[in-house]
């Protein structure tokens, strides 16, 4: 790993194919070291998606769509990242649990929940053992705050909260050294939203696995991550712990999300 850093971001650029191209991230410096969770938070298309996706190792192969490093170096787990050959995306892929947005919708529906589940783990080893699969879905799904009697069903017979967790629970089932999740809790509800946070935020503590959190609520925030980098339009407004970013809003959007944080939670503590 370079330094120890688990993602290492230098001045990162990705852009989106065009004429012109589009920038999404620009100029991106960011840190996770080992074991730390890491949370972006940002408005409606600031770039939050595109730089997990990029730090996931889901950039464009040749003649996609998709985003493409364009400027700066970014490495993950020890490796060049930027424009990952198929042996790196691999790699990657093999040590990187990623949840991409509204991943709930992204289930197979003709398989079960507890299919859906453990699918990666026989993707990776077609002769995994069943009955170990099992009884890691069935933790999972524990610990995702679903009774166990929902492995047997199919995901159009769940909720869209329900099938959100499901799919948190297939992203964690490889054990990854890394974790990027878009949204984790987005169709969640409120209520079971902060009891998921805080299951994942003990698993995050008892399997030592490195998180980088996506979200565009800054409260949310505060539950799971120990660091935040705010992104605004594309380049970093603001890093650093929910309070040091909040006590030095110099950034016009840094300023707006301390004071909706402030309506939002009653805070007074944060200045
Ligand atoms: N496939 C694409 N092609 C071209 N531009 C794109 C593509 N995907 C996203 N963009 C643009 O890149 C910018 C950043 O989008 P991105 O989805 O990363 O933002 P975001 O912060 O995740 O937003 P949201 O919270 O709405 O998901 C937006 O202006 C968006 O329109």
């Amino acid at each position: 790993m370079v330094d120890g850093a688990v993602v290492h971001a230098r001045d990162l650029t990705v852009a989106y194919p065009g004429a012109p191209r589009y920038e999404a991230v620009r100029g991106v410096d960011l840190r996770v070291e080992p074991g730390e969770m890491v949370g972006i938070v940002g408005e409606a298309g600031a770039g939050k998606s595109t730089l997990a996706r990029v730090l996931a190792g889901r950039v464009a192969k040749f003649r996609e769509r998709g985003p493409r490093v364009v400027g700066g170096s970014l490495h993950v787990l020890g490796m060049r990242a930027a424009q990952p050959g198929r042996a790196v995306s691999r790699a990657l892929a093999a040590q990187i649990g990623y949840l991409p947005q509204h991943a709930g919708r992204t289930l197979a529906a003709r398989m079960t929940v507890a299919e859906n589940v453990t699918e990666p783990l026989f993707e990776r080893d077609r002769h995994a053992d069943v009955r170990e699969a099992g009884a890691r879905a069935a933790e999972l799904i524990d610990a995702v705050q679903l009774p166990l009697a929902i492995m047997d069903r199919y995901p159009w017979e769940l909720s869209a909260g329900q099938r959100q967790r499901v799919a948190i629970a297939r992203s964690l089932i490889l054990r990854p050294t890394l974790w990027i999740a878009d949204e984790p809790t987005a169709s969640v509800d409120v209520t079971t939203r902060a009891r998921v946070l805080d299951t994942l935020f003990e698993l995050h503590g008892e399997q030592v696995f490195s998180a980088v959190v996506v979200s565009h609520d800054a409260a949310v925030m505060r539950r799971t991550t120990q660091r935040l980098v705010v992104l605004h339009r594309g380049v970093v407004a603001a890093a650093g712990t929910l309070d040091e970013v909040l006590a030095t809003p110099e950034h016009p959007y840094v300023r707006g999300l301390r004071d909706d944080y402030r309506a939002r939670t009653g805070s007074i503590q944060v200045p």
